[in-house]
């Protein structure tokens, strides 16, 4: 029987431009990527995402056919693709952990299910690990596919909706002021202001290049002008710089007047409410939607009407995978002092054996310990990577049968140490 290798040949390369175009294998490799997720071909959003590549630092993986069916896309079409490219996590306290962002995983439908997806993942994890990533992150197109490759559900985002017969208020009012401004004249708040967002925001994810053209009224696939996008800032009482803002553009939808918000984001209260505030009193508008919004949304404490506030949908947002155990447990801050000892299964390796976590101070310390030590808890990599952002409480965990608790009272303790000081959230699509 052919093996992989007898098949196909796997290259991995650095996007690249000529004469300002995707060079012929960056082009191919993008468009077989569009194909997998079913997208259109149109050259502008295939030179975007090259330029968007090249500015992350993105290394593409291909899986090539070594011998095409005469008349199919030829041998410079990956069968497969994968991208992965180094970002910041926010893991609480505002550190930043560079960690290893997978995206753009692509499998030709004529070569699903036999093994590409699963030979890229431990190719590049084994390469992520190795130059010394100690956490890796990815969204997922599908929450059946990547538990199995140690991948947990870490930040949620909702999608939310609030009906408005008239301008709506608030129960408190926000300090400071909004002025509107040219969607193009973000590019001088914009990245500052996500900046401040991520340092404080547990769960962020650092954005990529390509958010340059949101933040310069273009359009993100084409860098086209987008005419319809329209932007607001929120400036503090002192006069200080702008501390939040928003991009919206109104679409009509049969009779309703719906102010669609494409990007928002506020790292202060007043700039959240704020910005809110102005949103609210935008008149001839008949709803308000938002597709990233926390799931712990103070807007729907401080709405006058909140029964006005609907979810329509809610999903899980960044998965993340442990590569460096101790590592990434030692990068981030705990809340109560305590000792844990966690058993871990993972059936790639990486996060495999029992650690010992003492925390004191705020501060936290792991090691690998013998596995012969009792264990206060046992989970899965997967398990472990949704605990570790604290987004989610391992009391909960526990009920939902993923932790086993081998010592009373430790499901409660590490609900407590793993407890964030803000609501694990995040705003980056990667
Ligand atoms: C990080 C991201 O980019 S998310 C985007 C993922 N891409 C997409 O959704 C685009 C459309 N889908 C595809 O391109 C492909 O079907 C992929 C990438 C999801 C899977 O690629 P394949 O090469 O078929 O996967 P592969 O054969 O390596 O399967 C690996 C394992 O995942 C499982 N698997 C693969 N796809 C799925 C799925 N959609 N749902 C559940 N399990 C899946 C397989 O059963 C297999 O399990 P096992 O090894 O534990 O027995």
């Amino acid at each position: 029987m052919a093996s992989f290798d007898d098949d196909y040949v796997v290259r991995t390369f650095s996007p690249s431009l000529v004469d300002g175009k995707p060079d012929p294998a960056t082009a191919a490799w993008l468009a077989a990527t569009r194909i997998g997720f079913h997208e259109d071909d149109d050259p502008d959003k295939i030179r975007e995402s090259a330029l968007g590549a090249i500015d992350d630092g993105r290394v593409f993986s291909g899986v090539y056919a070594r011998t095409p069916v005469a008349g199919s896309l030829g041998d410079d079409w990956p069968v497969g693709t994968y991208a992965g490219y180094t970002k910041s996590i926010n893991v609480g306290g505002g550190a930043l952990v560079d960690s290893y962002l997978i995206s753009d995983v692509t499998v030709r439908a004529t070569h699903r299910r036999r093994g590409m997806l699963r030979h890229l993942m431990t190719d590049r994890l084994a390469a992520a690990a190795s130059s010394g990533h100690s956490i890796a992150a990815l969204t997922a197109s599908e929450s059946t596919i990547y538990r199995r490759f140690g991948f947990g559900p870490a930040t949620r985002k909702r999608s939310i909706a609030i009906e408005r017969a008239a301008p709506f208020s608030l129960l408190s009012a926000p300090s400071g002021r909004v002025e509107m401004a040219t969607p193009s004249s973000l590019a001088s708040v914009a990245p500052r202001v996500f900046a401040a967002f991520h340092s404080v925001t547990p769960g962020s994810v650092d954005r990529q290049g390509q958010y340059g053209n949101l933040y310069n009224g273009l359009d993100y696939e084409t860098a086209k002008p987008a005419r319809a996008l329209r932007a607001a800032i929120h400036v503090p009482a002192d006069g200080g710089p702008a501390d939040g803002y928003v991009i919206y553009s109104m679409v009509a939808e049969g009779s309703l007047s719906v102010l669609k918000i494409d990007d928002l984001v506020a790292p202060t209260r007043d700039g959240f409410l704020g910005l809110w505030d102005f949103l609210g009193s935008v008149d001839l508008v008949d709803e308000i939607r938002w597709s990233k919004a926390p799931v712990e949304n103070p807007l729907l404490h401080a709405l006058t009407g909140s029964r006005t506030l609907e979810t329509k949908g809610e999903s899980d947002h960044v998965w993340l995978r442990l590569l460096d155990a101790p590592a990434a447990l030692s990068a981030r801050p705990y809340s109560t002092d305590g000792s844990l000892t966690l058993r871990v299964h993972d059936k790639l390796g990486y996060a495999e054996g029992t650690f010992l976590l003492d925390a004191a101070d705020g501060t936290g310390h792991a090691t690998r310990i013998g596995d012969n030590a009792p264990a206060a808890l046992e989970l899965d990599a997967a398990t472990l990577a949704t605990l570790y952002l604290g987004g989610v409480p391992a009391t909960l965990l526990g009920s939902a049968g993923l932790v086993a608790e081998h010592r009373a009272g430790a499901l409660l303790l590490a609900a407590r140490l793993f407890a964030q000081e803000r609501p694990v959230y995040g705003v980056t699509d990667f």
